[in-house]
């Protein structure tokens, strides 16, 4: 199974990219599968209500031990059942790069690494740069705001993201950074898809989309 990670702050399009990636690789006849980290599943459920803020003061370590859990539930459980058994490639709205990203600020980069070091690393991971200001923007347009959503979070996490991603590419990770603007300017989400959509088929080795 390949994996094929899309990441982000919260805001760059992560979840619109990810939906959109999977369509061009099952319109193109490849077995795709489209995942998504907090999960469907028990320990997911658990997480979104901490996002939610339904859970009190959200610990960083507790939820870096929740993702792995849920991370792993989906891996060995989840996408079977929600995929049919195992996709040649799995798309994944966030995955492991994420829980390095948001957790690694408070919990440490070499733990949140360690608790994760049963999900295998992804072969592609796809990293849409949006400046925080940006996303901030597009998350309070789409109304509900979660815990991690601010401003100042959010920066943080970027620069996060940064170590993560050389941490990734350091490990044969094949990783595809994607401007979600370019000059000052916005790009339009066809502008960004068609980017990614060809840089991931290009480095699957798979004929173009
Ligand atoms: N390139 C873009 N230009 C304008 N709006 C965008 C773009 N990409 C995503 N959006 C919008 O921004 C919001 C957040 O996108 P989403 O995919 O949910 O982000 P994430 O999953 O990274 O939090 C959505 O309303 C989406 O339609
Ligand atoms: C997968 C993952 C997500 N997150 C954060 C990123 C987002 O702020 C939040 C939820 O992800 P998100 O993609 O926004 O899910 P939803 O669209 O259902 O709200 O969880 C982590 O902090 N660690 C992780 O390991």
């Amino acid at each position: 199974m390949r994996i094929v990670a899309l990441e982000g702050i919260d805001g760059s399009g992560v979840s619109t990219h990810s939906k959109l990636l999977h369509g061009k690789l099952v319109e193109a006849g490849v077995p795709s599968c489209l995942w998504k980290e907090p999960t469907e599943g028990p320990v997911g459920g658990l997480i979104r209500g901490f996002l939610r803020g339904a859970g009190g003061a959200v610990d960083s370590d507790v939820m870096a031990l929740l993702f792995a859990a849920d991370r792993l539930w989906g891996l060995r459980l989840g996408v079977a059942e929600r995929c049919g058994g195992r996709p040649e490639v799995l798309v994944v709205d966030r995955y492991k790069y994420s829980s390095l990203a948001y957790q690694g600020i408070s919990s440490g980069l070499e733990w949140v690494d360690a608790i994760n070091s049963k999900a295998p690393e992804a072969e592609v991971l796809v990293y849409i740069d949006v400046p925080p200001e940006v996303a901030m923007r597009r998350i309070t347009a789409r109304g509900r705001r979660e815990v991690f959503e601010t401003p100042d979070f959010l920066s943080r996490v970027k620069t996060m993201y940064e170590e993560v991603l050389r941490l990734a590419s350091g490990r044969g990770v094949r990783v595809v950074r994607v401007e979600g603007v370019r000059g000052g300017v916005e790009r339009s989400i066809e502008d960004v898809q068609s980017e990614i959509a060809a840089r991931v088929f290009e480095a699957l080795g798979l004929p173009g989309p």
